[in-house]
């Protein structure tokens, strides 16, 4: 961060990573869950296999199971028939089993020869091609051992991983309580979609934006709606909330207007931190607690709410369940843009990856990077940081973070 927005009394965005992560105590309650229902959901505990994978020895191929040493003899009798989901006999010395993908090995065989390196004449079975001991047989554990560890606790189940663990033959996991997030925004000027606009007013975006990141992230959302702007009806909302969920979630009112109640109501119930993040979008952004359930209220501008949600309140969530590596993953690319004119803040500018003129992937700009431009959200597939006081210009080195980063 550059003096002068240490100067302005600016925390760098990893000061209130680190502030708020230090905070994100972990969510306790666990349930087991049936492998359908654990998509997206946490690991509460490590798994042990109880088994090897494969459980035996298998062909990878439709062919026969031989004996190397037989092959010296001449053509193979073949002695039986092995489809998948059946168990051989032991292989008699000169013949071969005819055998197909996945099926067990017999006792005895050492190789399967592909059925197209083999000529067939009755049950009888020439192999025209040398085979050795070993080849296209899939040894028993030898993707998972028993009792090895398949998954650490902490990890996020994507379909790989419940692929995985229905492979050692797990029908139920245990799993981190889903994060109950309350939501409610403030604002005279809000109306929900569907209803007319009176004068001076908007429709509430940021109510959609932010309870879909939440669900992305697994949380179960209490949409408390929009309240009316009194002290006395936000700070109602804040009790009944604070009574029910993980965390309570606004977004608007946190900046120095005095329009709003919740930063006052807030206070009066519990404590309050406003902090300014060297950030744009989103340098204001609000932490605290009420009755000891914690608080983040998100800069309002509907860019920003969505920057935040990502740069800060994913990476709290995702920490109370446990989860190590919380921080997006940054990628290096290269600019397609000029930016002249850097800021005192660390821009999270909305981009996506193009060719260019001369068919290299370069990142482009939305043309406009204004905080209430939420188009760009849509039009964009990422973020790239300009960081503050440093110029770009195209063919630069640049970091980029996909919002599939961000957006499970
Ligand atoms: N004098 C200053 N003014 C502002 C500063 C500052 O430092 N000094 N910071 C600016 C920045 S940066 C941001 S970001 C905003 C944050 O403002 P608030 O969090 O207090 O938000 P509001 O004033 O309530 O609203 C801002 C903007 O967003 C619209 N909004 C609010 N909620 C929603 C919603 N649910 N859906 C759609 N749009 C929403 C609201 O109508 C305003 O247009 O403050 C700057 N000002
Ligand atoms: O930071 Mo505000 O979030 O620039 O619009």
């Amino acid at each position: 961060m550059n003096e002068k927005a240490r100067g302005q009394g600016l925390l760098s965005v990893e000061q209130a990573l680190e502030a708020l992560l230090t905070r994100a105590e972990r969510i306790v309650d666990r349930e087991e869950v049936a492998l359908d229902e654990a998509l997206g959901r946490v690991l509460a505990h490590g798994l042990a296999s109880p088994q090897n994978v494969p459980p035996h020895d298998n062909s990878a191929m439709d062919g026969y199971a031989v004996r190397c040493a037989d092959l010296a003899g001449g053509a193979l009798r073949v002695g039986q028939r092995i489809p998948a989901g059946s168990q051989g006999v032991p292989l008699e010395p000169g013949t071969c089993a005819r055998i197909f993908t996945g099926a067990p090995i017999p006792p005895g065989a050492d190789a399967v020869v592909m059925q197209e390196h083999c000529r067939v004449a009755g049950d009888q079975v020439t192999v025209e091609q040398p085979a050795s001991p070993g080849q296209h047989v899939r040894r028993a554990g030898e993707d998972i051992t028993a009792g090895a560890e398949i998954l650490a606790a902490g990890t996020r189940l994507r379909p790989q991983e419940l692929g995985l663990a229905a492979s050692v033959g797990l029908a139920r996991l245990p799993v981190v309580r889903r994060p109950r997030v309350a939501l409610f925004s403030t604002g005279d000027e809000l109306v929900a979609p569907g209803e007319a606009l009176g004068p001076g007013q908007i429709y509430n975006s940021n109510r959609y934006t932010l309870a879909g990141l939440l669900r992305n992230l697994g949380c179960e959302v209490l949409d408390l709606g929009a309240v009316e702007d009194t002290l006395e009806a936000t700070r109602e909302v804040l009790r009944r909330a604070a009574g029910a969920c993980d965390l309570i979630l606004t977004s608007g009112g946190v900046s120095v207007g005095e329009e709003d109640h919740v930063k006052a109501a807030v206070e009066s119930l519990g404590a309050l931190e406003l902090w300014r993040i060297a950030v744009k979008p989103g340098k204001p952004l609000a932490f605290g607690s009420v009755d000891g359930t914690p608080f983040m209220g998100l800069p309002g501008n509907p860019v920003s709410s969505f920057a935040t949600f990502c740069l800060f309140t994913r990476p709290f969530l995702l920490r109370r369940l446990g989860v190590q590596a919380v921080m997006p993953r940054v990628i290096p690319a290269e600019s397609g843009f000029d930016w002249t004119r850097p800021g005192d803040r660390r821009e999270y500018l909305r981009a996506r990856l193009e060719p260019d003129a001369a068919g290299r992937t370069v990142v482009t700009l939305y043309p406009n990077q204004g905080s209430g431009v939420l188009t760009s959200t849509s039009w964009a597939e990422g973020f790239v940081i300009a960081p503050e006081g440093q110029v770009i210009r195209r063919g630069d080195p640049v970091s980029y973070i996909p919002f599939a980063e961000l957006l499970s």
